[in-house]
């Protein structure tokens, strides 16, 4: 359904709505100011690292004032919730927390739950449960046992405000839900064009159609998404950049659609220094084309059937939440058609350049009637410098509340469901129902700090350990400060970010023996991890009988690959411990009876 939200029939929640009077719309009035807030420090929390779920946090007193405030930084960092009961310190006790969303305890850590149980808060306000069916309504469950009071948006109580802060939440979150309920991340249509509906010249030339002042915005826009998307003649037209150029924080992955490969050999695209480039073709095509690309350190993957839709399931399953479509009207129409594309931002400038032949932002749609045009919802105005800037949902946000059962209803529908049962169990993203498994999970390691020395350090992730290893012992100051910048990067994307471009620009920086040690280094990360963690290790454990696979697509060496070619080396360490595990139970099981 549309953003128009869920208007509940219990008649519960009608009579608390009614009963409550004038008082009851204050209180909703309050509460939802406060979501809304929540929402928007939310908000902040996007583009800050490769995009991640969007989580704020606000505890106000009794008497309305705001204590504490917070939002996550990145996946697997102190949650908004602890962020926000320090800032509130003392006057958390009998204050109220206002949370966008439910939070998401991946790694049975319940980091955010406990902070506001210890900190002693009375109620919490929730605007949106977690998306993510294995983590929806467990950290609710877990608050109201522990005494909390807790109220949800659109399930305890209902008014006009509430809804539009509801609203809020699920727009903050648009990609997350839509990993959840869809096989395509969340694609938004980016383009700028004339009054007079053009995108270029007749020529080709389109620099710059919008004003300064909105191609910051673009910037601002490509740093929210995982990846900018481009057809193959914009790349000829224009030799994009297609970089995030506002300053801070992440910069997302090019993807060139291109059928025929017959790109330029020289093309900004191709300097991967900074920023990753896929390059996505049809099976087969310009073969010696895409060796000089692997050659420049540019991916190219391979389709049989090279469409949007086909591409988009791709970086699904590669874990992308949002995607920023920033191509001509031919590959953009191609994406409408093919309904991957959710909402359009559209930047007018005040220009008129003719020609009967200049490009226009959407190509063939086949339609002949205007009653078929595609109509935009919940659009938006805002005036940016001299342009006006439109945007809209071409498909509305889906409500969870009737797509996904909670949990609880899964298991009422089918009690023989137990997720922790499969013979094949595949794990790559930390939100993923076993991303404990993953390298990226947050569970530091303390590990020795070299062969000749007993001192120990630790090490916020496996990520970190394993990204700083491949420096590690190299008689150069600059391999040592950039083991101490992966020490202390604030996530483990960030730890991956800077190992994986190092190599690749300064390669004289990695230690000679790397490929031989690389798995032993990993394996005794992990080993460390799985020890310290007695739940990780139940939980290993608990895959007995099962095949665990990392089922990163385009990684061959750790991951499984896209269709079973990866060499799955995590999956096999994984299960390599596990048995090791079961080793050693059962030595200490014979022990204890012997004795
Ligand atoms: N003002 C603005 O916001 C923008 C303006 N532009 C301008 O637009 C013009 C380019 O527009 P346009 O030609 O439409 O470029 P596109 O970016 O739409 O590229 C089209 C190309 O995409 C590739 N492609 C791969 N798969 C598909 C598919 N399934 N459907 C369609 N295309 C596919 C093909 O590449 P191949 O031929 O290599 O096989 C095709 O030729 C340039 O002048 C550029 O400056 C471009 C972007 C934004
Ligand atoms: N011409 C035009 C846009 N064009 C888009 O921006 C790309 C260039 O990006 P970069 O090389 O990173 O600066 C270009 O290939 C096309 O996708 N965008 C806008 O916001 N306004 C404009 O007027």
């Amino acid at each position: 359904m549309a953003l128009s939200l869920r208007i509940s029939s219990s008649p519960l929640i009608c009579r608390a709505t009614l009963a409550n009077g004038d008082n009851g719309r204050n209180h909703h009035a309050k509460d939802a100011a406060f979501i809304r807030r929540a929402a928007d420090l939310a908000e902040m929390s996007a583009g800050l690292t490769s995009p991640h779920p969007n989580f704020g946090c606000v505890i106000a007193t009794s008497s309305g004032k705001v204590a504490g405030e917070g939002y996550l930084y990145a996946q697997g960092t102190k949650p908004a919730e602890a962020l926000a009961v320090e800032a509130a310190g003392e006057f958390c006790r009998g204050s109220t927390a206002y949370l966008n969303m439910e939070p998401g305890d991946c790694h049975g850590d319940h980091a955010a739950v406990s902070a506001l149980v210890q900190a002693g808060i009375e109620r919490v306000v929730v605007g949106i449960r977690h998306p993510l069916q294995h983590l929806r309504g467990s950290a609710i469950r877990e608050l109201r046992s522990q005494g909390i009071e807790v109220n949800v948006l659109g399930e305890d109580f209902e008014s006009k405000v509430l809804e539009d802060a509801r609203k809020a939440c699920l727009l903050v979150n648009a990609p997350l839900i839509h990993r959840a309920c869809s096989r395509v991340p969340f694609s938004v249509l980016k383009y700028a064009m004339t009054l007079d509906g053009k995108i270029a010249a007749s020529s080709g030339h389109a620099a710059w159609i919008s004003s300064k002042l909105s191609r910051t915005r673009v910037f601002e826009l490509r740093g929210r998404s995982d990846a900018v998307i481009v057809g193959g003649n914009t790349v000829r037209q224009d030799d994009p950049r297609l970089t995030a150029r506002h300053g801070q924080g992440h910069t997302p992955t090019r993807i060139v659609m291109t059928q025929s490969l017959d790109l330029p050999e020289k093309a900004n695209l191709w300097d991967v220094s900074e920023v990753p480039t896929i390059i996505v073709t049809q099976r087969g095509a310009r073969r010696s084309f895409q060796k000089f690309l692997a050659s420049k350190g540019v991916e190219v993957v391979e389709f049989d059937m090279l469409n949007p839709r086909e591409v988009m399931e791709y970086f699904h399953l590669r874990g992308y939440l949002s995607i920023l479509w920033e191509c001509g009207g031919t590959l953009a129409a191609s994406a409408i058609s093919s309904s991957v594309i959710h909402k359009v931002v559209a930047f007018v400038a005040p220009k008129i350049i003719g020609g009967r032949n200049a490009p226009s932002p959407v190509g063939e749609l086949g339609m002949v009637e205007m009653t078929q045009a595609l109509n935009l919802m919940d659009v938006c105005y805002e005036q940016v410098g001299p342009d006006m800037l439109v945007t809209g949902f071409l498909q509305p946000i889906p409500d969870l509340i009737p797509v996904i059962p909670s949990e609880d209803a899964t298991v009422e529908i089918d009690p023989s469901v137990n997720p922790f049962e499969s013979s094949i169990i595949f794990f790559y993203k930390t939100w993923d129902l076993y991303g404990s498994f993953s390298n990226f999970s947050p569970h530091p390691i303390r590990m020795p700090c070299g062969e000749d020395n007993d001192d120990y350090m630790t090490w916020p992730s496996v990520e970190h350990y394993y990204q700083a290893n491949k420096f590690v012992g190299v008689e150069n100051p600059m391999a040592h400060d950039c083991v101490e910048k992966i020490r202390t990067a604030r996530s483990p994307e960030e730890a991956a970010l800077i190992g994986r471009s190092t190599l690749r620009q300064k390669p004289e920086l990695v230690r000679n023996d790397w490929e031989d040690v690389k798995i032993e280094v990993m394996y005794m990360a992990l080993k460390c991890k799985f020890s310290t963690y007695p739940h990780l290790k139940s939980m290993l454990l608990s895959t007995a009988g099962s095949v665990l696979v990392e089922s990163s697509p385009h990684d061959l060496f750790w991951g499984g690959g896209r269709e079973g070619e990866g060499l799955n080396y995590l999956g096999r360490l994984l299960m390599q411990l596990r048995s090791e595990f079961f080793d050693d139970s059962s030595v200490s099981a014979e022990n204890t009876f012997l004795a």
